[in-house]
């Protein structure tokens, strides 16, 4: 599965914020979105889950092919840990497979009811949703907030060896190295500005 997107512009409250934007992301690889704060990093990963529609151009991507990954993930604070992962898995028809306990450190927290979860346990939880639901395309933003090292460190290896080694491809926005070889994609390059001709500079390839 390859993500084309083709001369796109976005809006986030009712203001284009970026224009004319061309990338390919093609099976087993990673783009990296950057850019300062305001940027459009998030307006654009919302747009390409299509939580949001684009103001112009074209995205070439299967339907129920994506999965967005933000800040609140749909944890069920009442359930364990163990019991969201297999929520997930049977919401999508998948293996309530184990394995992500161990990918995301979460074996030891299975039984604890996930509200009482840490930050960065409740984040690792998210991430592991990823794992359960097997979306070939994975859009993340800042999926690292509130992980220490180790968890960055694990949650790259979990990236790199099971979703791109598999075929999976990955659009991330971070200002955390994940220590992948991945091309970026600086968004400041690609500003809506009504002032000025910016934004012709067109293809990232
Ligand atoms: N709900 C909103 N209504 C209006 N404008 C918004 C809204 N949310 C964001 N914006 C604006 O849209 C622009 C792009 O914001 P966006 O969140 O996509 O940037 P970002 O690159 O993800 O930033 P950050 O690095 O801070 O997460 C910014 O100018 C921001 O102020």
């Amino acid at each position: 599965m390859t993500l084309r997107v083709e001369g796109l512009a976005v809006a986030r409250g009712g203001e284009p914020v970026l224009d004319n934007l061309s990338f390919i992301v093609t099976p087993g690889a990673a783009l990296i979105l950057r850019g300062p704060n305001g940027a459009g990093k998030t307006t654009l990963l919302r747009v390409l889950a299509g939580l949001a529609p684009p103001l112009a151009g074209r995205i070439d991507l299967p339907p129920e092919s994506a999965a967005y990954s933000s800040h609140a993930d749909g944890i069920k604070a009442t359930l364990s840990v163990q019991e969201n992962l297999w929520f997930w898995s049977d919401l999508y028809g998948r293996a309530r497979d184990d394995a992500v306990l161990d990918d995301f450190d979460l074996r030891p927290l299975r039984e604890r009811p996930a509200g009482t979860l840490s930050a960065g346990q409740s984040r690792r939880l998210g991430l592991a949703r990823l794992g359960m639901i097997g979306r070939p395309v994975l859009l993340l933003d800042e999926p690292t907030v509130s992980l220490d090292a180790a968890s960055v460190g694990r949650f790259a290896a979990w990236l790199k060896d099971r979703h791109l080694a598999a075929g999976g491809l990955a659009v991330i926005a971070t200002h955390v190295p994940l220590g992948l070889d991945a091309p970026e994609l600086d968004l400041s390059r690609f500003r809506a500005d009504p002032w000025t001709e910016q934004g012709t500079d067109a293809a990232f390839l």
